[in-house]
């Protein structure tokens, strides 16, 4: 017996809706706008240059949903949207929000392409996929570097917590592109030996950001390869954030196995990712987020916790642990035997 009514299946249908408010709502700037302080609607028109007929409305949607709060006829940020939606918050997820409205919304309009003909039109159209020429066009490049910095700063201090990084000396991170993973990683461990490995045209972008980062981070070293084809630097840990689920799985297979000659013995390889694990709380969504990467690729999609051990084991690992991280992350921990 489905425990779903009629007013769920409506909100489900068009869920689309409440995604669009948040976006536009940073896409206009108001989370910033509102960051100065409190105004009314006919101020924010003035100040956003937005039109009086859709603002009213709009705006107490964003009260009705926790974003904005509303007092003595004026409209102001609530603590969420003032330290994620806004440019100013200390968790800002600009990149993210911008990555979502530009290039996820249009792509989710495919999915009936995709589940036809296994591959969405845009995804195909671009040939292999969101990297090839990435590093040559400014813009795409500083889009996406913001949107996996917005998604991966969150998690960093459940990272930091998670595994016994004290026991190990040294620590490669595979496309780990401008550093900021591993810098704050790092900081917390100094001791560690901090490599980031990813294609040589990202050694600008790294300079630039250890350079704004500061001394702390600027011992880390970049080292420019591509994983498939060059030398993987030995390390007592490797480390894969984000940079596993846009490959088809021959291609996951075949980078989990290039990893293992490189892994010290009594180390690790370290996997971040949004793993679909069923019985947990991100299981929903991390299905979705797998639907996701199908629709940005033509061969990426997510995996299944069963899969990528079955994959590590196959790649000579032994043990394959998972702990859950914030934000629907997880991390896998394939040992391999001292
Ligand atoms: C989605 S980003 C993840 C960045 C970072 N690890 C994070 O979590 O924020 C994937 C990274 O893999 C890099 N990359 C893609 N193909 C690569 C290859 N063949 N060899 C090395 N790095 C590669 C990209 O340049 C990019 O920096």
């Amino acid at each position: 017996m489905s425990t779903i009514d009629l007013a769920t299946v409506q909100q489900q249908a068009t869920a689309f809706q409440t995604a669009k408010l948040v976006l536009t709502g940073a896409e206009i700037g108001l989370f910033t706008a509102l960051a100065d302080g409190p105004a009314t609607a006919a101020q924010l028109c003035d100040r956003l240059e937005l039109h009086p007929r859709g603002t009213g409305l709009f705006l107490d949607a964003l009260v009705a949903l926790g974003l904005l709060e509303q007092s003595g006829g004026k409209y102001g940020n609530g603590p969420v949207a003032n330290q994620f939606l806004s440019a100013n918050g200390e968790n800002f997820l600009g990149g993210f929000l911008s990555w979502a409205d530009q290039v996820m919304y249009p792509a989710w309009g495919q999915l009936g392409a995709l589940l036809r003909t296994g591959k969405p039109p845009l995804a195909a159209e671009s040939g292999h996929e969101m990297f090839d020429g990435l590093w040559d066009d400014p813009v795409r490049v500083a889009l996406l570097t913001k949107m996996t910095e917005s998604i991966s700063r969150p998690l960093i201090p459940t990272l930091v917590k998670a595994f016994d990084w004290e026991s190990h000396r040294s620590v490669v991170d595979l496309g780990g592109c401008r550093g900021d993973t591993l810098a704050l990683v790092a900081q917390e461990y100094p001791h560690l030996d901090a490599i980031v490995f990813d294609l040589p045209a990202v050694r600008p972008q790294f300079d630039e950001h250890m350079a704004e980062l500061g001394p702390d981070a600027a011992r880390l070293r970049f080292h420019g390869g591509d994983f498939f084809a060059d030398d993987i630097p030995a390390a007592d840990l490797l480390m894969l954030n984000h940079a596993l689920v846009d490959w088809t799985e021959d291609q996951r297979r075949e980078l989990l196995a290039r990893t293992f000659p490189a892994v010290n013995p009594g180390g690790a390889l370290l996997i971040c990712d949004s793993v679909i694990v069923e019985g947990e709380p991100s299981y929903f969504r991390n299905l979705v987020r797998g639907i996701n990467m199908q629709l940005m690729t033509p061969g990426g999609g997510g995996h299944r916790l069963s899969q990528l051990t079955e994959w590590l084991h196959d790649a000579g690992y032994g043990k394959v642990e998972h702990r859950p991280l914030s934000t629907d992350m997880s991390l896998v921990i394939a040992n391999k035997p001292a």
